[in-house]
Protein backbone atom coordinates (compact mmCIF):
# COMPACT_ATOMS: atom_id res chain seq x y z
CA UNK A 1 0.00 0.00 0.00
CA UNK A 2 1.20 3.43 -0.54
CA UNK A 3 2.02 5.65 2.19
CA UNK A 4 -0.98 8.41 2.25
CA UNK A 5 0.52 12.01 2.71
CA UNK A 6 -1.06 14.23 5.51
CA UNK A 7 -0.36 17.64 3.85
CA UNK A 8 2.27 19.53 2.63
CA UNK A 9 5.15 20.44 5.80
CA UNK A 10 7.30 23.00 3.98
CA UNK A 11 9.91 22.91 1.05
CA UNK A 12 13.55 23.22 1.69
CA UNK A 13 15.94 25.45 -0.88
CA UNK A 14 19.73 24.51 -0.59
CA UNK A 15 21.67 27.57 -1.86
CA UNK A 16 25.37 29.20 -1.51
CA UNK A 17 24.12 32.31 0.04
CA UNK A 18 21.58 31.51 2.43
CA UNK A 19 21.03 35.35 3.97
CA UNK A 20 21.17 36.63 -0.06
CA UNK A 21 18.23 34.02 -0.41
CA UNK A 22 16.66 34.78 3.00
CA UNK A 23 16.74 38.80 2.52
CA UNK A 24 14.75 38.42 -1.74
CA UNK A 25 12.43 36.26 0.01
CA UNK A 26 11.63 38.62 3.29
CA UNK A 27 12.74 41.92 1.51
CA UNK A 28 10.56 41.23 -1.92
CA UNK A 29 8.34 38.45 -1.83
CA UNK A 30 7.25 39.25 2.27
CA UNK A 31 7.55 36.11 3.72
CA UNK A 32 8.71 36.41 7.68
CA UNK A 33 11.69 34.30 9.11
CA UNK A 34 9.73 32.41 12.20
CA UNK A 35 12.64 29.70 12.74
CA UNK A 36 16.61 29.17 12.53
CA UNK A 37 18.57 27.09 13.18
CA UNK A 38 22.39 28.09 13.76
CA UNK A 39 25.43 25.74 14.77
CA UNK A 40 29.19 25.31 13.70
CA UNK A 41 28.35 24.35 10.31
CA UNK A 42 24.81 24.61 9.55
CA UNK A 43 22.82 27.41 8.57
CA UNK A 44 19.07 27.00 8.18
CA UNK A 45 16.36 29.66 8.21
CA UNK A 46 12.74 28.54 7.70
CA UNK A 47 10.51 31.56 6.20
CA UNK A 48 6.55 31.50 6.22
CA UNK A 49 3.88 33.42 4.24
CA UNK A 50 0.16 31.89 5.13
CA UNK A 51 1.02 28.53 5.12
CA UNK A 52 3.51 28.25 2.24
CA UNK A 53 6.79 27.46 4.34
CA UNK A 54 10.04 27.65 2.86
CA UNK A 55 13.24 26.31 4.39
CA UNK A 56 16.67 27.83 3.24
CA UNK A 57 19.84 25.95 4.22
CA UNK A 58 23.21 26.73 2.84
CA UNK A 59 24.40 24.32 0.88
CA UNK A 60 28.33 23.72 1.31
CA UNK A 61 30.58 24.53 -1.46
CA UNK A 62 32.34 20.99 -1.31
CA UNK A 63 31.15 16.93 -0.34
CA UNK A 64 32.13 16.28 2.95
CA UNK A 65 35.93 15.64 3.19
CA UNK A 66 35.58 13.17 5.48
CA UNK A 67 33.42 9.85 5.07
CA UNK A 68 32.05 10.26 8.52
CA UNK A 69 31.38 13.50 8.38
CA UNK A 70 27.37 12.90 7.93
CA UNK A 71 25.85 15.98 5.51
CA UNK A 72 22.33 15.36 7.37
CA UNK A 73 24.51 17.60 10.62
CA UNK A 74 24.57 20.13 7.94
CA UNK A 75 21.55 20.33 7.31
CA UNK A 76 18.61 18.65 9.90
CA UNK A 77 15.26 17.22 7.88
CA UNK A 78 17.36 17.62 4.79
CA UNK A 79 19.61 15.56 3.12
CA UNK A 80 21.83 15.70 -0.61
CA UNK A 81 23.54 18.98 0.87
CA UNK A 82 26.16 18.88 -1.87
CA UNK A 83 24.62 20.54 -5.25
CA UNK A 84 26.62 22.33 -7.94
CA UNK A 85 23.93 25.22 -8.30
CA UNK A 86 21.57 26.57 -6.46
CA UNK A 87 18.39 24.54 -6.04
CA UNK A 88 15.13 23.83 -4.50
CA UNK A 89 15.40 20.25 -3.80
CA UNK A 90 13.13 18.56 -1.08
CA UNK A 91 9.61 18.40 -0.34
CA UNK A 92 8.59 17.59 3.04
CA UNK A 93 5.15 16.10 3.88
CA UNK A 94 3.49 15.34 7.25
CA UNK A 95 2.63 11.45 7.66
CA UNK A 96 0.71 10.28 10.73
CA UNK A 97 2.79 7.69 11.12
CA UNK A 98 6.45 7.57 9.78
CA UNK A 99 7.36 4.33 11.18
CA UNK A 100 4.81 3.01 9.18
CA UNK A 101 4.67 4.27 6.06
CA UNK A 102 8.92 3.83 5.87
CA UNK A 103 8.33 0.32 6.37
CA UNK A 104 5.37 -0.26 3.97
CA UNK A 105 7.75 1.40 1.10
CA UNK A 106 10.51 -0.53 2.21
CA UNK A 107 8.52 -3.73 2.23
CA UNK A 108 7.72 -2.87 -1.65
CA UNK A 109 11.02 -1.98 -2.74
CA UNK A 110 9.57 1.40 -4.08
CA UNK A 111 12.45 3.67 -2.89
CA UNK A 112 15.81 4.44 -1.75
CA UNK A 113 16.05 5.85 1.96
CA UNK A 114 18.87 8.43 2.62
CA UNK A 115 17.66 8.39 6.21
CA UNK A 116 15.98 5.46 7.90
CA UNK A 117 13.19 6.73 10.44
CA UNK A 118 15.02 8.87 12.73
CA UNK A 119 13.82 11.04 16.02
CA UNK A 120 14.58 14.22 16.85
CA UNK A 121 13.55 15.90 20.40
CA UNK A 122 13.86 19.01 22.01
CA UNK A 123 11.81 20.48 25.10
CA UNK A 124 8.52 21.09 23.49
CA UNK A 125 8.64 17.54 22.04
CA UNK A 126 9.66 15.12 19.49
CA UNK A 127 9.46 13.95 15.56
CA UNK A 128 10.53 11.40 13.51
CA UNK A 129 10.97 11.51 10.00
CA UNK A 130 12.90 9.92 7.30
CA UNK A 131 14.24 10.79 4.36
CA UNK A 132 13.71 9.19 0.16
CA UNK A 133 14.86 9.81 -3.00
CA UNK A 134 12.44 10.96 -5.44
CA UNK A 135 12.69 9.72 -9.59
CA UNK A 136 13.66 13.52 -10.39
CA UNK A 137 16.87 15.01 -10.27
CA UNK A 138 18.10 15.85 -6.85
CA UNK A 139 14.75 15.81 -5.65
CA UNK A 140 14.05 14.40 -1.87
CA UNK A 141 10.92 13.64 0.01
CA UNK A 142 11.24 14.25 3.99
CA UNK A 143 8.40 12.42 5.98
CA UNK A 144 7.60 13.47 9.12
CA UNK A 145 5.26 13.48 12.36
CA UNK A 146 4.91 16.11 14.34
CA UNK A 147 1.45 15.08 15.91
CA UNK A 148 3.74 14.89 19.48
CA UNK A 149 5.40 17.92 18.85
CA UNK A 150 4.27 21.10 20.23
CA UNK A 151 7.10 24.11 19.24
CA UNK A 152 6.58 26.52 16.58
CA UNK A 153 8.46 24.83 13.92
CA UNK A 154 10.46 21.07 14.47
CA UNK A 155 12.82 20.32 17.27
CA UNK A 156 16.49 22.46 16.68
CA UNK A 157 14.94 25.61 15.45
CA UNK A 158 14.18 28.04 17.81
CA UNK A 159 11.79 31.25 17.25
CA UNK A 160 12.49 34.11 15.61
CA UNK A 161 10.91 37.13 16.13
CA UNK A 162 9.50 39.37 13.76
CA UNK A 163 7.15 41.80 12.91
CA UNK A 164 3.43 39.73 13.01
CA UNK A 165 2.76 37.40 10.24
CA UNK A 166 -1.01 38.98 9.60
CA UNK A 167 1.03 42.80 9.08
CA UNK A 168 0.44 43.52 5.09
CA UNK A 169 -1.38 40.51 5.11
CA UNK A 170 -4.17 42.67 2.61
CA UNK A 171 -1.83 43.85 0.23
CA UNK A 172 -0.30 40.49 -0.47
CA UNK A 173 -2.79 37.55 0.41
CA UNK A 174 -0.47 34.87 -0.04
CA UNK A 175 -2.06 31.39 1.59
CA UNK A 176 -0.69 28.30 0.22
CA UNK A 177 1.99 26.57 -2.10
CA UNK A 178 -0.80 25.74 -5.34
CA UNK A 179 1.21 23.22 -7.27
CA UNK A 180 5.40 22.75 -8.26
CA UNK A 181 6.46 22.12 -11.65
CA UNK A 182 9.08 19.69 -12.51
CA UNK A 183 11.75 20.11 -15.53
CA UNK A 184 12.18 16.70 -16.85
CA UNK A 185 14.20 15.09 -19.37
CA UNK A 186 12.29 13.71 -22.62
CA UNK A 187 10.51 10.06 -21.88
CA UNK A 188 10.69 10.18 -18.06
CA UNK A 189 7.30 11.41 -17.48
CA UNK A 190 5.32 7.38 -17.43
CA UNK A 191 8.08 6.82 -14.80
CA UNK A 192 7.18 9.47 -12.74
CA UNK A 193 3.75 9.28 -12.20
CA UNK A 194 4.02 5.60 -11.74
CA UNK A 195 6.05 6.38 -8.62
CA UNK A 196 4.16 9.02 -7.25
CA UNK A 197 1.29 6.83 -7.70
CA UNK A 198 2.70 3.75 -6.29
CA UNK A 199 4.51 5.45 -3.46
CA UNK A 200 1.97 8.30 -2.28
CA UNK A 201 -0.75 6.93 -4.02
CA UNK A 202 -1.22 10.34 -6.34
CA UNK A 203 -3.63 10.40 -9.16
CA UNK A 204 -3.70 11.83 -12.41
CA UNK A 205 -4.93 15.65 -12.88
CA UNK A 206 -6.43 16.16 -16.08
CA UNK A 207 -5.15 19.57 -18.15
CA UNK A 208 -7.45 18.92 -20.50
CA UNK A 209 -10.57 17.16 -20.93
CA UNK A 210 -8.94 15.53 -24.01
CA UNK A 211 -6.08 14.78 -22.72
CA UNK A 212 -4.45 11.10 -23.58
CA UNK A 213 -3.93 9.31 -20.42
CA UNK A 214 0.37 8.36 -21.51
CA UNK A 215 0.44 11.17 -23.66
CA UNK A 216 -0.53 13.60 -21.26
CA UNK A 217 -1.14 17.55 -22.35
CA UNK A 218 0.77 18.23 -25.58
CA UNK A 219 1.66 21.68 -27.37
CA UNK A 220 3.99 21.18 -30.01
CA UNK A 221 3.26 23.54 -32.21
CA UNK A 222 3.57 27.30 -32.74
CA UNK A 223 7.32 27.29 -31.24
CA UNK A 224 5.93 25.84 -28.25
CA UNK A 225 7.27 21.84 -27.87
CA UNK A 226 6.22 21.22 -24.30
CA UNK A 227 4.46 18.19 -22.64
CA UNK A 228 2.82 18.65 -19.00
CA UNK A 229 1.21 16.09 -17.18
CA UNK A 230 -0.46 16.66 -13.34
CA UNK A 231 -0.96 14.43 -10.54
CA UNK A 232 -2.52 15.49 -7.41
CA UNK A 233 -3.32 13.96 -3.65
CA UNK A 234 -5.97 14.66 -1.26
CA UNK A 235 -4.73 15.85 2.97
CA UNK A 236 -5.17 12.51 5.03
CA UNK A 237 -7.70 13.64 7.88
CA UNK A 238 -6.51 13.58 11.42
CA UNK A 239 -9.39 10.96 12.45
CA UNK A 240 -6.60 8.33 10.76
CA UNK A 241 -8.59 7.42 7.40
CA UNK A 242 -5.45 6.37 5.37
CA UNK A 243 -7.46 6.26 2.04
CA UNK A 244 -8.15 9.19 -0.55
CA UNK A 245 -11.49 9.57 -0.62
CA UNK A 246 -12.01 11.65 -3.04
CA UNK A 247 -14.95 13.71 -2.31
CA UNK A 248 -14.49 13.72 1.15
CA UNK A 249 -11.38 14.81 1.21
CA UNK A 250 -9.83 18.19 0.23
CA UNK A 251 -6.50 18.34 -2.56
CA UNK A 252 -3.62 19.76 -1.46
CA UNK A 253 -0.93 21.02 -3.71
CA UNK A 254 -0.43 19.89 -7.26
CA UNK A 255 2.48 18.49 -8.98
CA UNK A 256 2.90 19.35 -12.77
CA UNK A 257 5.79 17.57 -15.36
CA UNK A 258 6.99 19.54 -17.55
CA UNK A 259 8.83 17.55 -20.25
CA UNK A 260 10.32 19.50 -23.77
CA UNK A 261 9.50 17.65 -27.06
CA UNK A 262 12.22 18.87 -29.44
CA UNK A 263 10.60 19.15 -32.68
CA UNK A 264 10.06 23.16 -31.62
CA UNK A 265 13.83 23.98 -30.67
CA UNK A 266 15.57 24.90 -27.71
CA UNK A 267 13.40 25.53 -24.82
CA UNK A 268 12.70 26.90 -21.65
CA UNK A 269 12.79 23.26 -19.95
CA UNK A 270 15.96 22.34 -21.77
CA UNK A 271 17.63 25.32 -20.31
CA UNK A 272 16.74 24.74 -16.97
CA UNK A 273 18.24 21.16 -17.30
CA UNK A 274 21.11 22.45 -18.60
CA UNK A 275 21.89 25.17 -15.85
CA UNK A 276 20.71 22.84 -12.96
CA UNK A 277 22.74 20.35 -14.32
CA UNK A 278 19.59 17.41 -14.34
CA UNK A 279 15.75 17.18 -13.60
CA UNK A 280 14.33 19.26 -10.70
CA UNK A 281 12.19 21.55 -9.34
CA UNK A 282 11.72 24.49 -12.06
CA UNK A 283 9.18 27.15 -10.61
CA UNK A 284 6.65 26.79 -7.52
CA UNK A 285 2.96 28.33 -7.86
CA UNK A 286 2.27 30.52 -4.38
CA UNK A 287 -1.80 30.86 -4.38
CA UNK A 288 -2.65 34.34 -3.79
CA UNK A 289 -6.64 35.55 -2.83
CA UNK A 290 -5.80 38.88 -5.14
CA UNK A 291 -3.29 38.23 -7.58
CA UNK A 292 -3.59 42.53 -8.56
CA UNK A 293 -2.75 43.50 -5.30
CA UNK A 294 -0.06 40.96 -4.63
CA UNK A 295 1.57 41.56 -8.18
CA UNK A 296 1.37 45.73 -7.20
CA UNK A 297 3.26 44.83 -3.84
CA UNK A 298 5.63 42.82 -4.82
CA UNK A 299 6.64 44.76 -8.00
CA UNK A 300 6.91 48.18 -5.49
CA UNK A 301 9.40 45.73 -3.11
CA UNK A 302 10.68 44.49 -6.36
CA UNK A 303 9.65 41.71 -8.02
CA UNK A 304 9.99 41.68 -11.40
CA UNK A 305 7.71 39.63 -13.53
CA UNK A 306 8.08 37.70 -16.93
CA UNK A 307 5.35 39.55 -19.54
CA UNK A 308 3.68 38.42 -22.40
CA UNK A 309 4.10 40.26 -25.59
CA UNK A 310 2.22 43.86 -25.20
CA UNK A 311 -0.59 42.25 -28.55
CA UNK A 312 -1.93 40.06 -25.64
CA UNK A 313 -4.14 42.75 -23.88
CA UNK A 314 -4.99 43.84 -27.22
CA UNK A 315 -6.22 40.89 -29.10
CA UNK A 316 -9.75 40.61 -30.13
CA UNK A 317 -11.60 39.44 -27.59
CA UNK A 318 -9.36 39.33 -24.74
CA UNK A 319 -10.34 43.00 -22.86
CA UNK A 320 -13.48 42.27 -23.52
CA UNK A 321 -12.92 38.71 -21.24
CA UNK A 322 -10.97 40.62 -18.58
CA UNK A 323 -13.61 43.10 -18.13
CA UNK A 324 -16.19 40.50 -17.85
CA UNK A 325 -13.64 39.00 -15.19
CA UNK A 326 -14.57 42.23 -13.24
CA UNK A 327 -10.63 42.99 -13.89
CA UNK A 328 -9.10 46.41 -15.43
CA UNK A 329 -6.99 45.28 -18.49
CA UNK A 330 -4.26 48.38 -17.93
CA UNK A 331 -3.71 46.67 -14.62
CA UNK A 332 -3.43 43.19 -15.51
CA UNK A 333 -1.20 44.80 -18.15
CA UNK A 334 0.91 46.72 -15.96
CA UNK A 335 2.50 43.33 -13.97
CA UNK A 336 2.46 40.94 -16.82
CA UNK A 337 -0.77 39.35 -15.19
CA UNK A 338 -2.78 36.46 -17.78
CA UNK A 339 -6.23 35.60 -17.78
CA UNK A 340 -7.97 32.17 -18.76
CA UNK A 341 -11.75 31.94 -18.93
CA UNK A 342 -13.14 28.25 -19.18
CA UNK A 343 -17.08 28.09 -19.65
CA UNK A 344 -18.35 25.31 -17.89
CA UNK A 345 -21.32 24.48 -20.00
CA UNK A 346 -23.22 21.91 -17.29
CA UNK A 347 -23.86 25.13 -15.35
CA UNK A 348 -23.01 27.83 -18.02
CA UNK A 349 -20.76 29.51 -15.54
CA UNK A 350 -17.56 31.03 -16.08
CA UNK A 351 -14.40 29.83 -14.19
CA UNK A 352 -11.30 32.44 -14.33
CA UNK A 353 -7.64 31.58 -13.68
CA UNK A 354 -5.24 34.24 -13.45
CA UNK A 355 -1.10 33.63 -13.64
CA UNK A 356 2.00 35.34 -13.64
CA UNK A 357 5.49 34.31 -13.44
CA UNK A 358 8.33 35.78 -11.68
CA UNK A 359 12.03 36.85 -13.23
CA UNK A 360 14.50 33.67 -11.91
CA UNK A 361 15.11 34.27 -7.91
CA UNK A 362 18.88 32.27 -8.16
CA UNK A 363 21.92 33.33 -9.63
CA UNK A 364 21.57 30.75 -12.70
CA UNK A 365 18.28 30.11 -13.94
CA UNK A 366 17.35 27.23 -11.85
CA UNK A 367 14.19 28.38 -10.04
CA UNK A 368 11.41 31.01 -10.16
CA UNK A 369 7.99 31.49 -8.55
CA UNK A 370 4.26 31.95 -9.74
CA UNK A 371 1.48 33.77 -8.38
CA UNK A 372 -1.95 32.12 -9.02
CA UNK A 373 -5.57 33.27 -8.34
CA UNK A 374 -8.03 30.62 -9.04
CA UNK A 375 -12.04 31.61 -9.45
CA UNK A 376 -13.93 28.68 -9.80
CA UNK A 377 -11.03 27.28 -12.17
CA UNK A 378 -8.64 24.04 -10.97
CA UNK A 379 -6.87 23.33 -13.35
CA UNK A 380 -4.39 24.75 -15.48
CA UNK A 381 -5.88 27.01 -18.69
CA UNK A 382 -4.18 26.15 -22.24
CA UNK A 383 -4.57 29.92 -22.93
CA UNK A 384 -2.36 31.00 -19.96
CA UNK A 385 0.55 28.08 -20.64
CA UNK A 386 1.07 29.21 -24.22
CA UNK A 387 0.94 32.70 -22.83
CA UNK A 388 3.50 32.12 -20.02
CA UNK A 389 5.65 29.70 -22.20
CA UNK A 390 5.89 32.58 -24.52
CA UNK A 391 6.76 35.23 -21.96
CA UNK A 392 9.97 33.18 -20.56
CA UNK A 393 10.97 32.14 -24.10
CA UNK A 394 10.85 35.90 -25.32
CA UNK A 395 13.23 37.00 -22.22
CA UNK A 396 15.47 34.40 -22.63
CA UNK A 397 16.04 34.65 -26.64
CA UNK A 398 16.44 38.34 -25.52
CA UNK A 399 19.11 37.41 -22.86
CA UNK A 400 20.94 35.01 -25.19
CA UNK A 401 21.31 37.43 -27.88
CA UNK A 402 22.82 40.26 -25.25
CA UNK A 403 25.26 37.58 -23.86
CA UNK A 404 25.89 37.02 -27.64
CA UNK A 405 26.35 40.41 -27.97
CA UNK A 406 28.59 41.09 -25.40
CA UNK A 407 30.88 37.78 -26.19
CA UNK A 408 31.38 39.43 -29.48
CA UNK A 409 32.18 42.83 -28.54
CA UNK A 410 35.84 43.10 -28.86
CA UNK A 411 37.27 43.69 -25.41
CA UNK A 412 38.92 47.36 -24.08
CA UNK A 413 41.88 45.79 -23.04
CA UNK A 414 42.80 44.25 -26.21
O1 LIG B 1 0.71 26.70 -16.19
C1 LIG B 1 1.50 26.51 -15.25
O2 LIG B 1 1.42 27.11 -14.17
C2 LIG B 1 2.57 25.56 -15.42
O3 LIG B 1 3.20 25.28 -14.45
C3 LIG B 1 2.82 25.04 -16.83
C4 LIG B 1 4.18 25.38 -17.34
C5 LIG B 1 5.23 24.54 -17.03
C6 LIG B 1 6.52 24.81 -17.46
C7 LIG B 1 6.75 25.94 -18.23
O4 LIG B 1 8.03 26.20 -18.62
C8 LIG B 1 5.71 26.80 -18.54
C9 LIG B 1 4.42 26.52 -18.08
FE1 LIG C 1 2.97 26.91 -12.87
Amino acid sequence: MAAYLSRLHHISLHVSNVDKVAHELVSRFQFNVFAARLTDRAKQLALRRGSAVFVVNERPSEAPRRLNERQDLNCLYGAHAHYPVDTVSNVCFEVEDVQRASAALRDRGLCEFLQPPTEVADDSGRVTFSIIRSPVGNVCHTLIDRSRYQGLFLPGFHQVRTDSETAGRSQCPITHFDHITYACPRSSTAHITRWYRDTFGFQRFFIDRNEDVDEGYVLNHNGIGLRLTAMEYWKCSESGITLPFKDEQEPDCKFVIAESLPQQGRNQVDTFLDQHRGAGIQHIGLYTEDIVRTAQTLSLSGVQFFSPPPAYYTEVGKQDEIVAAGHDPHALSQYGILLDTDIHTDTDSQRYLLQVFTKPIFREDTFFLELIERRGATGFGEGNIRALWRSVQAYMENEERHETERENKPSKQQ
